[in-house]
């Protein structure tokens, strides 16, 4: 290859990325090459003088492809420029001439044969490996869960059950909204995980409140593998210093946060103007909106949304700012779907008559049963289509006709199928809360008037001034308190960060107690260092002392002591403070300490939330709604703590409001909200499909195998796992194995309960590293073998084949997902026949005998015509199986995209903001995945030749 140098026109394929198909030089600058990819739409860039290709220089008497599609035999080529230009005749006999650069880009080449006939035979191990490495690539690709199986998580249903939804979804918009401290992020990490993993996302944009960031980045790489790089301001300088074109081009996976963004318009300009695959929001509910103004964290969400093909929001809250911003976020998922807050509150009115539709539809179990239920039939005619109420009438259609009505009844008449909300009811499981609230006197000389804000009356050490910290008794009475739980890691919160400041300063030099704080005026950094001190076991602080901020996303549940030093004034940030502790994990009761005065605001907070919501002890779901219709009374009486009546009168309003609202929610939308979050057989199935996938033992055969191959050395750990390190003879730089080594397991609790050690799934980066060594490089595709068999006579020689379904296409079509088998097996004898069944694979396998080498190849140069021969003959067979394998193909994808099809289609009948654009966008993907997979060529991946003994 050395001497060959590079020109302009030349074509050349990737040695490592086979998938490409064949490339053209485009640029050569000094020692830089440029080379496209059409079959891809790809482009690399390489040093010359170290470039992963080989030049494609076809032999006379080759049959080739143009671009337009026309075959023809070359029987002449000229040099011209440093290319070539090839001349032949066509099928129909027409004499053509065309410069290399005018070939097909979708091309397939022959490697195994040519390595056969240079001698370059592999032992059987090999060519095994190299098999079961198709099968396990393309059984992975295949996988209903591919994408969910490499996640060091927990297999918790509701989870999985939200990710296994995105698989057939041309993209994924949703509203994930669990209850909080239920998994979000990691229901994001999963969904985000398995689009990498599919292709249908490489570009990640996550944006986070800043406290989280930190969080978000270890969470992402520890549980997935997902290597994110922080922008903050400081990184945005930093790269727009080096002038190296848009900074948040620098990564693939980016992490930023969002009070840095609203902060700086230009990083705003920068971020939308790069290109994105995925978008994911942390804690959403921030996203303010009115329909006369909106916050500047919605509208820039707002242009992301609008150009990037999957977004996420995530909140735990999402009523948090009112019904209005709600609505406006779904908005920004599905436009389509809501397009009119006026029609989504009236929506709202019905949600109780759907789903007691849905539950009498959901409760018939048979298509006979349902076609004698004149009365359903009925009441759902308005609703569904002929088709969709035919299909339910016929048993064998049933059960997916019920499913098909569930999924468009919520999606069109109910919660809509972009929401996911699951509570603690359904997941189950969790730890019970407890309050305990310690009455204390306020000094009655700092006793608020009835005009101060609001805020005052529930934080009184605002009103106390300079000297608070030696007025307030709930300091005194937090000293006492810690030195009674010594031993017990506490979180404080605190709406103020000065309070927090100050409060954890005396504690700490006055009264020496190991504390820690975090507010929002810290850097990232010392939040993180404070945070990592407060979870240190051994020598770390007993209290961190939050503000606000520490109420938000972050993961505190090895702790089980709140304090709540005051109250807030909307319920559902109480729910987000207490979900620090009451979270996934949580393994104690969970403790909520409030110190409080008595006959005071804050008295009556305690009273309103604990008498009225029921918010400590439990998820009150109402919260939001409450508080927006008792806002004025509930002032009122803040403000006049005195008047027992009116509070009286408050509480009895509310209890009642609550109860009401409580059941009408359960019998409606939180009714809709679970049907859609979560459905238990389906998630069992999803589950089982992981274990079944999962298959640990095959894994580590398979990479033990692998190692063995590629010279990289394994040594036992302890019980379920492996050292592994990079051996003197290493095969291959691609494989990603960290230069000093990697402690891993295959066994998922293990790699729960030690995150030192990798988490070796299906998925790895190190397991799809081996993968793909082995597809895209010539291990194993020649072989040699004898075999006892009365089949044929001795002396015969049959050749075993295996032709890969090559189908060059932009990777987020993850067009392997469509291709019906991992391979096309073939075994002939010289007369043409087959024997794929009378020597299975497995078989033939174990009985392959060893021939030594030069044997082999001194047989290979004897036989070398009846070998050409045989693989004609077999190339022959693939060619008449090719047409029915795309047909196949074709088929698959049919039925799976036309799902997505349909459901436009079907809302557009229904709601004619449906764009047609949209439409045609899916209709058009639909074509290009036909188009690509009618270009599937079957490739000859791999041969053994097989030369028959006498049997015993
Ligand atoms: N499947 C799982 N396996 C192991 N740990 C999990 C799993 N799901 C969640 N957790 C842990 O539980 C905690 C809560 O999860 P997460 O932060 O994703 O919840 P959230 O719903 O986003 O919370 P919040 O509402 O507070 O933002 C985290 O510490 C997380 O690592």
């Amino acid at each position: 290859m050395s001497e060959i140098s590079f020109a302009v026109g030349q074509r050349w394929v990737s040695n490592s990325e086979a998938e490409l198909g064949l490339g053209i030089i485009i640029e050569v600058t000094g020692r830089r090459i440029e080379i496209s990819f059409p079959a891809a739409e790809e482009q690399r860039s390489y040093a010359a003088n170290n470039a992963p290709l080989s030049r494609v220089d076809y032999p006379l008497g080759e049959q080739v492809k143009t671009r337009t599609g026309e075959r023809f035999t070359i029987n002449e080529k000229h040099p011209l420029n440093g290319c070539f230009v090839y001349q032949g005749e066509t099928e129909n006999g027409e004499s053509i001439s065309i410069h290399e650069m005018d070939l097909d880009s979708f091309v397939q080449f022959s490697q195994a044969t040519d390595r056969l006939f240079a001698g370059q035979i592999d032992k059987n191990r090999k060519f095994q490996l190299r098999l079961r490495t198709h099968q396990y690539f393309h059984r992975l690709h295949q996988s209903p869960v591919f994408g969910l199986l490499g996640a060091r998580v927990q297999c918790l249903p509701h989870q999985f059950y939200i990710a296994s939804q995105m698989t057939n979804r041309i993209s994924s918009r949703v509203l994930l909204a669990d209850e909080v401290g239920l998994g979000k992020t990691i229901e994001a990490g999963l969904i985000m995980h398995q689009q990498i993993m599919q292709g249908r996302a490489s570009r990640v944009l996550v944006i986070v409140p800043s406290a989280l960031v930190h969080q978000w980045l270890v969470e992402m790489l520890r549980r997935f593998n997902l290597a994110f790089t922080v922008i903050d301001a400081e990184r945005y300088e930093a790269l727009v210093e080096l002038d190296e074109g848009n900074a948040f081009d620098s990564a693939q996976l980016v992490l930023t946060d969002l009070q840095t963004l609203e902060n700086h318009p230009e990083m705003q300009t920068d971020v939308l103007q790069a290109s994105w695959d995925m978008l994911v929001v942390d804690e959403a509910h921030h996203l303010q909106w009115h329909e006369d103004q909106s916050s500047e964290g919605y509208q820039l969400v707002e242009k992301l949304a609008a150009q990037i093909a999957s977004v996420l929001l995530l909140t735990a809250t999402p009523e948090q700012l009112g019904m209005d911003s709600h609505f406006a976020r779904l908005k920004l998922l599905d436009p389509d779907r809501y397009y009119d807050l006026a029609q989504f509150r009236e929506e709202q009115q019905h949600y109780q008559q759907i789903s007691l539709l849905l539950d009498q539809l959901m409760a018939v179990e048979s298509a006979s049963d349902f076609d004698k239920n004149k009365s359903l039939k009925a009441q759902l005619k308005p609703y569904l289509d002929d088709e969709l109420l035919s299909a339910l009438a016929e048993s064998d259609e049933f059960a997916a006709a019920r499913e098909q009505a569930k999924q468009r009844f919520l999606d069109q008449f109910g919660t809509g199928r972009i929401l996911f909300r699951n509570t603690r009811d359904t997941v189950k499981g969790f730890p019970e809360r407890q309050l305990t609230s310690y009455p204390l006197e306020f000094p009655e000389q700092f006793l608020p008037e009835t005009n101060s804000e609001l805020t005052h009356l529930v934080q009184p050490e605002t009103l106390l001034g300079e000297d608070w910290l030696e007025l307030d008794p709930r300091v005194e009475w937090l000293v006492s308190w810690l030195k009674q739980h010594r031993g017990e890691k506490t979180l404080l919160i605190t709406a103020n960060a000065e309070t927090a400041k100050e409060l954890e300063l005396h504690l700490r030099l006055q009264h020496g107690v190991r504390s820690a704080v975090f507010h929002e005026q810290m850097t990232l950094i010392t939040r993180d260092r404070a945070a990592a001190f407060f979870a240190d076991d051994e020598e770390g602080a007993q209290i961190l002392i939050c503000s606000e901020i520490g109420s938000e996303g972050r993961n505190f549940q090895f702790c089980s002591y709140l304090v709540l030093f005051d109250l807030p004034l909307n319920p559902d940030l109480l729910e987000q403070r207490i979900g620090r502790l009451d979270r996934i994990g949580q393994r104690n009761t969970v403790n909520i300490v409030l110190p409080f005065y008595q006959d005071t605001a804050q008295q009556l907070l305690l009273d309103w939330y604990q008498q009225g919501l029921n918010a400590f002890e439990s998820v009150c779901k109402t919260g939001a709604a409450l508080r927006e219709q008792f806002a004025d009374q509930l002032e009122q009486c803040l403000r006049h703590p005195e008047d027992k009546k009116a509070f009286a009168k408050l509480l009895k309003d509310t209890q009642k409001a609550e109860q009401q609202l409580r059941e009408s929610l359960s019998q409606g939308r939180d009714r809709l909200l679970t049907l859609n979050s979560y459905d238990e057989a389906a998630a069992k199935e999803i589950l089982m499909q992981v274990d079944d996938a999962s298959s640990p033992l095959e894994l580590a055969a398979f990479m033990d195998d692998f190692f063995d191959a590629y010279g990289v050395e394994q040594q036992a750990h302890s019980a379920d796992s492996i050292i592994l390190q990079r051996g003197d003879e290493l095969r291959s730089d691609e494989i990603d194995l960290p230069e000093d080594g990697l402690t891993a397991t295959y066994q998922r609790a293990r790699a729960l309960s030690r995150e030192d050690m990798a988490f070796l799934s299906w998925e790895h980066p190190l397991v799809l590293s081996a993968m793909d060594a082995v597809i895209s490089s010539d291990l194993g595709n020649t072989a040699f073998c004898q075999l006892k068999s009365n089949l044929v006579p001795a002396g015969s020689l049959l050749l075993e084949v295996a032709f890969v379904m090559h189908c060059p296409a932009p990777k987020q079509f993850n067009i392997t997902r469509y291709i019906p088998e991992s391979y096309l097996r073939i075994v002939i004898d010289e007369n043409g026949r087959c024997f794929e069944e009378q020597l299975p694979e497995q078989e033939m396998n174990q009985q392959a005998g060893r021939i030594p080498k030069h044997t082999a190849q001194q047989m290979v140069q004897v036989a070398r015509s009846r070998i050409d021969n045989l693989i004609d003959t077999s190339k022959k067979m693939a060619d008449n199986h090719q047409k029915q394998l795309i047909e196949q193909a074709i088929r698959k994808m049919t039925e799976l995209t036309d799902h997505e099809l349909n459901r436009l289609q079907h809302l557009a009948e229904q709601n004619t903001h449906i764009k047609p654009v949209e439409i045609e966008a899916l209709q058009s993907q639909q074509q290009q995945l036909q188009q690509y997979l009618h270009q599937a060529e079957l490739k000859l991946d791999a041969l053994r030749l097989i030369i028959v003994t006498e049997a015993e």
